[in-house]
């Protein structure tokens, strides 16, 4: 609890590990692993390796309800099953492909702004702000068929990711102490209090979600919803959210909420996230950024916007994207479970039944063995070295997604979004980066980063010819 106010926890951990070992107690009940092997006997597939109270403390309290669960914060086994299974076909690798056109919306809307206030006169942009409005209104649009107004107005609109960065710096160090948050949090006298002194960010968040609710139940009751249409291409998430709801009357009538609130939650921040590290790593490392162009120009690409399938194969991009995942995941604390009866052992210590045991991506992530002596550092080389085999093994030992039975359920929808935006930039700008000392990371359980300044200027071949 004492490291996570730092917002460098993840550096501490890795600390630990290096002075005491591959196995560390680091609180009364908490033991956290670095070794990628131990993954598959944490994070089994099978039920009966629990999420801990950690995943509590991330709940927003809504008054009446108590705090809401979502797919990604629920600890019963048996809830989680009933809000993940009617959902996971929407996220299969084939379903993810279908948000596409949605995604090539916002690009558009990306497009004309960079071109208009940046590329035009050689301003200096903060590329990680923008970044981060294109994954949130993609999210938005995936989701509702709405941008929250990031983009078209370039500013955080409403101040609603600000308050997402206080409501998780607050959450942050309660993830270790789940009984204090109880008293402190989550309850009505505590939140009146907070009501009188600021919105938080997941009320304003559930507000918007539960608008967005109502006016699509209400545009689909009255036939003026065109993308739930069933033949539409751009079916929303929440379309087909409520299709599914209705359809059963197992699903319970809340459940759309926890599910929309999932994907704001869950699948805005994260690729924001990525995306950034993954640009930041490419424009601070030009070698491997010539190596993306030119990797993509020789795939003749569609332009300005190259089609997912496309991309899908391209190696060096591929090996860009899960070089950025290792090094710089958007999540930064150890992922707990609890130990089911009978105990486990990792790495020749037994831990008995409730336990809590988990690793940080962060620091599996840099396990020097698994990934090399230079895990440290940014080398998209490392995933193309060898033959598929080794890939696939790296692959298994990034921590970045989770694991096993609660591992992403938005992963394919993540990277489809990452792999339209990188080749989209690259291709159609050429950016350098202003200083990369002023790139910051702060953990406070999400890595945010701040400070990705940069110039760009329009390729002249995507000004003469667009259409090539
Ligand atoms: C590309 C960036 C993303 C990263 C790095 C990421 C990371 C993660 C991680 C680490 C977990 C599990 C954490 C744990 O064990 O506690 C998770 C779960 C989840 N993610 Fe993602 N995520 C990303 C994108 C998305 C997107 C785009 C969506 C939605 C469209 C999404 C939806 C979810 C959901 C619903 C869960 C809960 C799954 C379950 O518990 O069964 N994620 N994500």
């Amino acid at each position: 609890m004492l490291w996570v106010p730092t917002k460098r926890a993840h550096l501490i951990l890795q600390e630990m590990h290096e002075k005491y070992g591959e196995v560390v107690r680091i609180g009364p009940n908490m033991v956290s692993f670095c070794n990628p092997e131990v993954i598959p006997i944490v994070y089994p597939t099978r039920q009966g390796f629990p999420k801990s109270d950690f995943y509590a403390t991330l709940r927003p309290y809504t008054r009446g309800g108590g705090a809401l669960q979502a797919v990604f914060n629920v600890t019963d086994e048996k809830v989680h099953k009933q809000l993940k299974s009617p959902i996971a076909p929407i996220f299969s690798p084939t379903s993810a492909t279908l948000f596409e056109p949605l995604v090539d919306d916002v690009l558009q809307c990306l497009l004309n702004q960079l071109d208009t206030r940046f590329a035009a006169n050689g301003e200096v942009l903060n590329l990680g702000a923008w970044v981060q409005f294109f994954a949130f209104d993609v999210m938005g649009t995936m989701t509702f068929s709405k941008r929250y107004g990031f983009l078209d107005n370039g500013r955080d609109v409403g101040g609603m990711l600000s308050t997402i960065v206080d409501f998780m710096r607050s959450a942050a160090p309660m993830t270790q102490v789940p009984w204090l948050d109880r008293i402190m949090r989550k309850n009505l006298i505590a939140d009146t209090f907070r009501q009188i002194f600021n919105q938080t960010a997941s009320l304003s968040i559930l507000g918007f979600v539960g608008d967005a609710i109502k006016e699509k139940r209400a545009s689909l009751a009255n036939g003026t919803d065109k993308v739930g249409d069933k033949t539409s291409t751009k079916k929303d998430f929440l379309s087909r959210y409520i299709e599914l709801q209705e359809s059963s009357a197992e699903i319970p009538h809340w459940a759309p909420t926890a599910w929309t609130f999932s994907n704001v939650i869950a699948g805005s921040d994260s690729v924001g996230s990525l995306m950034r590290t993954i640009m930041f790593c490419l424009l601070s490392y030009p070698n491997t950024l010539d190596k993306l162009y030119n990797e993509l120009l020789s795939a003749n690409l569609s332009r300005p916007f190259p089609a997912y399938k496309e991309l899908r194969n391209l190696p060096y991009l591929d090996a860009c994207i899960q070089e950025g995942s290792r090094i710089h995941p958007p999540f930064a604390l150890p992922f707990e479970r609890v130990v089911p009866e009978g105990g486990i052992t990792i790495i020749g210590h037994f831990l008995p039944a409730g336990t809590v045991v988990g690793g940080s991506p962060y620091v599996v992530n840099r396990h020097k063995s698994f990934f090399g002596q230079d895990a440290e550092f940014w080398r998209p080389e490392r995933w193309l070295e060898k033959d598929d085999a080794h890939k696939r093994r790296l692959e298994q030992g990034v921590l970045t997604f989770g694991a096993g039975r609660r591992v992403c359920l938005g992963k394919h929808i993540g990277i489809l979004e990452i792999k339209k935006l990188i080749p989209f930039l690259i291709l159609n700008y050429d950016i350098r980066i202003i200083d990369r000392e002023k790139f910051q990371v702060e953990n406070s359980w999400f890595l945010f980063q701040t400070g990705l300044y940069a110039q760009l200027q329009k390729r002249p071949e995507s000004v003469i010819n667009p259409q090539l």
